[in-house]
C-alpha cells in the first residue's frame, strides 16, 4: 500500500489530495477550514506536539442533514497522516517519501478497543491515553506501522458500588482487566480514533466518528467488531434546533468572558462558526464542559441531534455557573491579597518617607533611642547591674521582629526599667520648726504622733540622712490617720504615695507578676516609684489590719520583705527581676485594730495609737479645721455664716459621738451645703436668666401696648418687676423711645437701646450693694441646728440619773472608740439551793466566763462581809448587759459584774456617777485592761465623776493629756476590796 515518491511528488500529491477532498472554493486556500489546516500544517512542521496541546475541532461525522460534502476531519486526518509520513521519510532520506494508500475510516469494522477511564472521546478532539497493557500497546504500534492507524476508544463503566470520584483506583482496576471482562465493562458506544502519535505508552488519539461494539473478536489485545453510527436525520431549519444552538453558542461566549480555560476552543469555534453543524456544536460543547463522564457519555450515545444539543446546553449552562463561582472566588482572593499588599506597600512607603525626611528612623531604632534618652540623665546614679540588664534588653529589642509578642514584652519591660527613678531622691527637709508648723497647720492635737515625727526628723538632721522606718498609726476610723500621713510627707518634703491593702489577697499585687504571663504588671512598690519619680517617698499602706489571706502565697509575708529595713535594700520585684533599694522609703501604715496585724509585721513597726477625740478636741477640730475647709469648699465667706459654739457642741454630743471626726465633717458639710442653697435662693435668679425673663415679660407687654404706642409714638414707661435688674427694652416704635427703669437704689434713665450697655456698670455695682444689704448673715445655733442636720441621732448614753440597786456603769472599748455600758443584775427566783446565774446581752465566751467568775467572787466577798447572807446560795440571778443587739466580749467588765451582783445582794445602790473597768481573778485581784484613753473619754462624755481603773493602768492614764483627764476623780485599785469600799461607801 505504500509508494515511494519524490519530494515534489509528495507535495503535489498532498495538494491534489486535499483539494480533491475539500469543497471547492477556488483553490485559493481562503476557506476557513483550509486556513486552519494550513496553520496546523505549518505549526506541525515546527512542532509535532502542537496537536497534543491544541485541540482542533474537525469532526468528520457525515451530518445527518444528508450533506455529502467531504468532511473536514477526513481532510485533516489524511493531511496529518501525510505530514507524518513526510516526517518519517525525512528522517531517513530527504529525497523519498512514503505515501499511504490506507482504507478510509468507515472501512474499519474490526478495531482494537482502547479503554478510556476518565472521559469519552468526542469526534474532532484529541486525547492522550496511557496504554498500560503491553500487548495492546504493541498492537497499536503495529497497526500504525501498517498504516491502519485506527482503533476504537470506549469509556469504561464504573464498577458497581464504587465511588466514581476515586479515579486512580478505577484506572488501576482497568489496567488489570482483560478479554471478556474488559469487554463487559466497556460502554457499547465509543469513538473511532485515529492514532496520531505514540511516545512510550502515551498514545495520542483523535476522535472521528461514533461506533457501537457488536461482538468481541479477540480477547488479548481486545479486538471488537463495530458498527459505524450515523446521527438521526434532522431539519436544519427547525426553529427549536436553531434556538437551542444559539443558546449554546451564547452561553459559550459568556463562558469565554469569565473563564480563560476554554478560550482557545471557543475562539476556534466562533471564528469558524459557519463550518459547524448542529451535531458538531453539541459535541464541542459537551467536550469542553467539565461535566462528569457519565453525562458526557450520554451526549456521545445520543444520536438524536436535537436531544444531543439539549443535553449539551445543560452541561454548558452548568459550566457557566461554575465559571461564575470561580470568578467570585478569584475576585475575593484577589481583593484580600491586594488589600494586604496595598497596606504593606503604603507602610513601607511611609517608613521610607519618614526616613527621608529624617523624622524617624525605623521603629526599633526610634524606640531604642527613646529609652536611651530617658536613661541618659539617670545613667550616673543607676546601679551597674541595672544598666547591664537595660543594655542586654536593648540589644534583644533590635534582634526581635517588631510584630512578635516578645518584642512587646521587651518594650514594656524596658519602659518600666528606664522609667524608674534610679538613684534620684527628693531633698529632705530636716527643719524641725517648719515641720512642726506644717503638722499643726493640718491637724489639731495628735501630739504623740507629731512628737514622734519631730523626733524622726531630729535624728535625720543629726545623722545627715533619714533611714526608712515603719510607723503604724492605729486607731478608730476618722481620727486622721491617713491625713496625718500626707502631712508627714509634706513636713519631710517627701513625695506621698498611698495604697490600700484592705482585702488584698494576691501576692502579685505587692511583688508583681513574672514577665512570662500575658498582661504581667510590676507590683505596687515599683508602680509607686514610677509614679512619684523619687526613690525616697513616703508610702502610706492603708488598712494593713485588713490584709487578705491569699490562696497562693501569703500577702503578709510579701509585705514583710517590702517593709523590713534589713531586707528591702534589695527588694526583688518578680516583674522587674532586678533588685531595687527601698531602704530610703518611709513607710507609714494605718490600722483600726492593731491585734489584727500579723505578728511578724507588727513586730517591725512602731505603733502610734490615736485613741480618738474628746468633745473638747472635737470642738477645736470642728471650728478651726473642718469648718474652715468646708466653708472654702462651698465658696461661702466667713461674713455670710456664723456657726455658734453651742451648735458645734450639740452636733458633737447628739449627732457625732464616735471617736473620729469623719461624721462630724459630714455633718458640717451638710450644714454648709444647705446654707449655700439658701444663699443662692435669697440672691434671686442670676443676671442672664433675669434678662431672659425680662425679655419674655417685655415681649408680652409690648404685644399688649403695641397698637397705642406705635400710633402715638409716645414713650413707654416700663417698670421692672424684678427690683434687682429693672431694665426693660422695647422695640415698639420707630421713633426714639424712652425706657424708664425702676431700681431700688438708683434710678437709671436710658434714652436709647445703646445706652443700656453703658448703664450696666453702675447697675452691677448697685446690685452688689443691694445684695450685701439684703442678704443677712446666716446664724446656726442649737435651736435651728435640726433644720440643717435633722433630728439628733443619739439619745443620752446615760439611762439612769442614779443607778438603781443591781445596776453599775462599766467602761468598754470598741473599734469605734470608748463607750459606757450598764451591767444589770436581778434575781429571778429564790429558794433553798436555787443559787444560779443566767447571763444575756450577746456576750462572748470570755465575757460569759467572766460573769461566772464574778458570781463566785461576789459570793465569796459577801460571805466575808455578811456571813449570814445566803442570797447567792438561794437566788437564781439574771445578769444582762444592754444593748442586747450589740455583741460584746472581753474580761474587763469583771469588777463591774461583781459590783452589780453585790449591790443586788446587799440591796444597796452604788455611788452616784461612778464607772469602773478591770478584769478580776477568782481571788479578787484586779488585772489591767486596754483602751484607757478611749474609756476615759467615754466616761467624761457620759458625765461620770469617779472612775475606777486597775492600778496597772496608772501609767497609761498618767500619759493622757491634761484636758482628757480634766474633772475626773480616778482611783487605781489592785484588789476588789478597794472597789467595794469606793462603790458602797456611805458618804
Ligand atoms: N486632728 C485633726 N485635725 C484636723 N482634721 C482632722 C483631725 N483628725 C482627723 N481630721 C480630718 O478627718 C477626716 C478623716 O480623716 P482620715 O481619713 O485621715 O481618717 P482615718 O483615720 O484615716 O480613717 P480610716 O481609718 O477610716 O481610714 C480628714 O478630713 C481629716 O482631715
Amino acid at each position: 500500500m505504500l509508494r515511494v515518491l519524490s519530494n515534489s511528488c509528495l507535495k503535489h500529491r498532498f495538494q491534489t489530495h486535499t483539494s480533491k477532498l475539500l469543497p471547492s472554493n477556488g483553490g485559493d486556500n481562503k476557506g476557513p477550514l483550509l486556513r486552519i489546516l494550513n496553520s496546523i500544517r505549518s505549526s506541525n512542521e515546527k512542532n509535532t506536539s502542537f496537536y497534543i496541546k491544541r485541540v482542533f475541532f474537525c469532526s468528520d461525522s457525515s451530518d445527518g442533514s444528508g450533506n455529502s460534502s467531504s468532511s473536514s476531519s477526513v481532510v485533516e486526518v489524511e493531511a496529518e497522516a501525510a505530514v507524518e509520513n513526510v516526517e518519517e521519510i525525512d528522517s531517513k532520506s530527504s529525497s523519498v517519501v512514503i505515501v499511504s494508500t490506507n482504507p478510509r475510516p468507515e472501512d474499519y469494522l474490526e478495531v482494537l478497543a482502547i479503554p478510556l477511564s476518565h472521559r469519552p472521546l468526542f469526534p474532532g478532539f484529541y486525547m492522550p491515553v496511557n496504554v498500560k497493557d503491553p500487548k495492546m500497546l504493541a498492537a497499536l504500534v503495529e497497526s500504525r506501522k501498517r498504516h491502519a492507524p485506527y482503533a476504537g476508544a470506549f469509556l469504561v463503566k464504573d464498577e458497581p458500588g464504587t465511588d466514581p470520584s476515586i479515579g486512580s483506583e478505577a484506572e488501576k482496576n482497568i489496567s488489570d482487566l482483560k478479554g471478556k471482562e474488559l469487554y463487559d465493562r466497556l460502554h457499547e458506544v465509543g469513538t473511532l480514533a485515529q492514532i496520531t502519535n505514540i511516545q512510550g505508552d502515551l498514545v495520542v488519539l483523535m476522535g472521528h466518528r461514533r461506533l457501537r461494539m457488536t461482538e468481541m473478536v479477540t480477547d488479548d489485545p481486545l479486538t471488537v467488531k463495530v458498527d459505524h453510527l450515523k446521527d438521526k436525520q434532522y431539519n436544519k431549519d427547525d426553529d427549536i434546533l436553531k434556538a437551542t444552538s444559539f443558546e449554546v453558542i451564547s452561553t459559550l461566549r459568556d463562558v469565554l468572558k469569565t473563564s480563560s480555560l476554554w478560550r482557545d476552543h471557543v475562539q476556534t469555534y466562533t471564528q469558524h462558526i459557519g463550518d459547524f453543524t448542529y451535531p458538531r456544536l453539541a459535541d464541542f460543547g459537551a467536550a469542553i464542559s467539565g461535566a462528569n463522564k457519565s453525562k458526557c457519555q450520554e451526549v456521545l450515545e445520543e444520536l438524536d441531534v436535537h436531544e444531543r444539543l439539549r443535553l449539551t446546553l445543560e452541561l454548558v449552562k452548568k459550566e457557566m455557573e461554575i465559571s461564575k463561582i470561580q470568578e467570585a472566588i478569584a475576585k475575593a482572593i484577589e481583593e484580600k491579597i491586594s488589600g494586604e499588599q496595598r497596606r504593606y506597600l503604603l507602610n513601607e512607603q511611609l517608613k521610607a518617607i519618614k526616613k527621608e525626611l529624617g523624622l524617624e528612623t525605623d521603629d526599633k531604632t526610634a524606640l531604642s533611642a527613646k529609652f536611651r534618652e530617658r536613661l541618659e540623665p539617670k545613667k550616673e546614679k543607676c546601679p551597674p547591674h541595672v544598666l547591664q540588664v537595660i543594655e542586654e534588653e536593648l540589644t534583644k529589642l533590635q534582634l526581635l521582629e517588631a510584630s512578635s509578642s516578645e518584642f512587646n514584652v521587651t518594650r514594656t519591660y524596658l519602659d518600666w526599667l528606664t522609667a524608674l527613678p534610679w538613684g534620684s531622691y527628693s531633698d529632705e527637709n530636716f527643719d524641725v520648726h517648719r515641720a512642726q508648723t506644717i503638722l499643726d497647720e493640718d491637724h489639731y492635737g495628735l501630739t504623740d504622733v507629731k512628737e514622734r515625727i519631730l523626733e524622726f526628723i531630729a535624728v535625720g538632721k543629726l545623722r545627715g540622712t533619714s533611714q526608712g522606718k515603719i510607723i503604724c498609726l492605729s486607731g478608730p476610723p476618722g481620727v486622721g490617720k491617713t491625713s496625718i500621713g500626707r502631712s508627714i510627707a509634706r513636713a519631710l518634703n517627701r513625695k506621698f504615695y498611698r495604697f490600700s491593702v484592705g482585702g488584698l489577697a494576691d501576692v502579685a499585687e505587692i511583688k508583681g507578676h513574672r514577665r512570662t504571663y500575658i498582661g504581667a504588671m510590676p507590683g505596687k512598690m515599683v508602680q509607686c516609684l514610677k509614679n512619684v519619680e523619687t526613690s525616697n517617698p513616703l508610702v502610706l499602706i492603708d488598712e494593713i489590719d485588713k490584709l487578705g489571706r491569699g490562696h497562693a502565697g501569703d500577702p503578709a509575708s510579701a509585705l514583710l520583705e517590702l517593709l523590713d529595713p534589713e531586707q528591702n535594700a534589695n527588694f526583688l520585684d518578680h516583674y522587674l527581676d532586678v533588685p531595687i533599694d527601698l531602704s530610703k522609703v518611709l513607710f507609714v501604715c494605718t490600722a483600726n485594730v492593731v491585734e489584727m496585724i500579723p505578728n511578724p509585721l507588727l513586730d517591725r513597726m512602731e505603733v502610734i495609737s490615736i485613741a480618738g477625740y474628746i468633745t473638747d478636741e472635737k470642738m477645736h477640730i470642728a471650728r478651726d479645721y473642718l469648718e474652715k475647709t468646708t466653708r472654702e469648699a462651698c465658696g461661702i465667706t466667713p461674713e455670710q455664716v456664723e456657726v455658734k459654739e453651742a451648735a458645734f457642741l450639740a452636733l458633737i454630743e447628739s449627732y457625732c459621738r464616735e471617736a473620729g471626726v469623719r461624721n462630724l465633717q459630714k455633718q458640717i458639710e451638710k450644714i454648709y451645703r444647705k446654707i449655700a442653697l439658701q444663699l443662692v435662693r435669697e440672691a434671686g435668679p442670676d443676671e442672664t436668666s433675669q434678662v431672659q425673663v425680662a425679655e419674655a415679660d417685655e415681649d408680652k407687654k409690648s404685644l399688649d401696648v403695641s397698637g397705642e404706642s406705635s400710633i402715638e409714638g409716645k414713650a413707654i414707661n416700663a417698670e421692672s418687676k424684678e427690683s434687682v435688674v429693672g431694665v426693660q427694652a422695647t422695640e415698639t416704635s420707630s421713633e426714639a423711645e424712652q425706657i424708664h427703669s425702676d431700681l431700688p437704689c438708683d434710678k437709671i434713665q436710658v434714652d436709647s437701646k445703646e445706652n443700656i450697655a453703658e448703664a450696666s456698670e453702675p447697675m452691677e455695682k448697685a446690685q452688689e450693694t443691694d445684695r450685701s444689704a439684703t442678704i443677712k448673715k446666716v446664724t446656726i445655733d442649737e435651736s435651728n441646728l435640726s433644720d440643717y442636720v435633722g433630728k439628733p441621732v443619739f439619745q443620752a448614753e446615760r439611762i439612769y440619773e442614779q443607778t438603781p440597786i443591781g445596776v453599775v456603769m462599766g467602761l468598754a472599748w470598741t473599734a469605734m472608740g470608748g463607750s459606757t455600758l450598764y451591767i444589770e443584775t436581778t434575781h429571778v427566783e429564790q429558794g433553798d439551793g436555787k443559787g444560779a446565774l443566767h447571763a444575756t446581752g450577746q456576750l462572748g465566751d470570755v465575757m460569759k466566763e467572766s460573769s461566772q467568775i464574778a458570781h463566785t467572787v461576789a459570793r465569796a466577798i459577801l460571805l466575808g462581809k455578811e456571813p449570814d447572807n445566803s442570797f447567792f446560795a438561794n437566788s437564781k440571778l439574771h445578769l444582762h448587759v444592754p444593748a442586747g443587739a450589740t455583741p460584746k466580749d472581753g474580761p474587763s467588765a469583771g469588777c463591774t459584774m461583781i459590783t452589780s451582783m453585790l449591790s443586788l445582794a446587799m440591796k444597796k445602790p452604788v455611788k452616784k456617777d461612778l464607772a469602773m473597768t478591770g478584769e478580776v481573778t477568782l481571788t479578787g485581784k484586779i488585772l489591767p485592761i486596754g483602751g484607757v484613753k478611749e474609756k476615759t473619754i467615754a466616761a467624761r462624755r457620759s458625765g461620770v465623776k469617779t472612775v475606777i481603773f486597775p492600778s496597772a493602768n496608772r501609767r497609761d492614764f498618767d500619759e493622757l493629756a491634761a484636758n482628757v483627764k480634766e474633772g475626773l476623780e480616778v482611783h487605781f485599785v489592785e484588789d476588789y476590796e478597794q472597789i467595794f469600799k469606793l462603790a458602797f461607801a456611805d458618804d
